[in-house]
């Protein structure tokens, strides 16, 4: 899988080159390209930003830069993805979906967001998928990018060591993950569950599964089916 990533801020991106990520990068199964959008300017100032049509608080990002970066990355087969508070959630199911792409070009605003025309555009002839990773607002699309990025790309065969471990993760099955216990036994006056030490892999399994709705239902109702 190829990623581009756009942003005003490409130093933020350096920690790619660490962990699971940057061992993707070496093993060949992950090629992410960064880019500065101000080497989209053509005036002294690199200028990105303008004052809002209609007033109102804030800067918005200017088209122009935007049209030349992402003329020059997107492929036909290319998801430009553009992180925004106002976007669809991003869930498991997308980081399933986006995992399956060959192409992603992630699009990271700052200031009050990009002028609305960039998406408008390049969905004349691509695929534009406007992402939120929730519902509180952020500064910038940088975090959200990397977000998405490390639950895209673990999702890539190859990527996580035991791929057993992602069937029984958090969301993977739609509902939260039981939880997870190692040695000591015992702990400050906690112990293990017993059930997890009985060697019945028949009742460990049925114990995970009722735990796992139980979790859900207290604590995230809204992903019980
Ligand atoms: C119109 O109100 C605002 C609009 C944007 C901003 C700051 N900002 C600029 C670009 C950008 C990209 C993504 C996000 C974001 C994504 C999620 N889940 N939360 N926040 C935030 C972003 C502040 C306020």
């Amino acid at each position: 899988m190829r990623l581009d990533v756009v942003t005003i801020f490409p130093a933020f991106f350096d920690v790619l080159d660490v962990s699971l990520l940057g061992k993707a990068r070496e093993r060949g199964l992950l090629d992410i390209g960064v880019h500065d959008l101000r080497d989209f300017t053509h005036d002294r100032h690199r200028t990105v930003d303008d004052t809002p049509y209609g007033g109102g608080a804030g800067m918005v990002m200017k088209p122009e830069p935007w049209g030349e970066a992402l003329d020059g990355l997107l492929q036909p087969e290319s998801i430009l993805v553009i992180p925004s508070p106002a976007g669809e959630r991003f869930t498991q199911g997308v980081a399933r979906e986006f995992a399956t792409e060959s192409h992603l070009v992630f699009a990271c605003g700052r200031y009050e967001g990009i002028d609305h025309r960039v998406g408008e555009h390049f969905a004349r002839e691509h695929r534009v998928r406007s992402v939120s990773i929730g519902d509180y607002v952020l500064n910038g699309g940088e975090v959200a990018t990397m977000a998405m990025i490390e639950a895209i790309s673990r999702l890539i065969p190859g990527m996580v060591g035991n791929p057993e471990s992602i069937v029984e993760e958090s969301h993977e099955g739609g509902l939260l993950e039981a939880p997870a216990y190692t040695k000591p036994a015992q702990w400050r006056g906690l112990a293990v569950p017993p059930v997890l030490m009985s060697g019945n892999h028949g009742a460990i399994r049925q114990w995970r599964a009722d735990q796992s709705v139980e979790r859900t239902r207290s604590i995230r109702p809204d992903l019980l089916p």
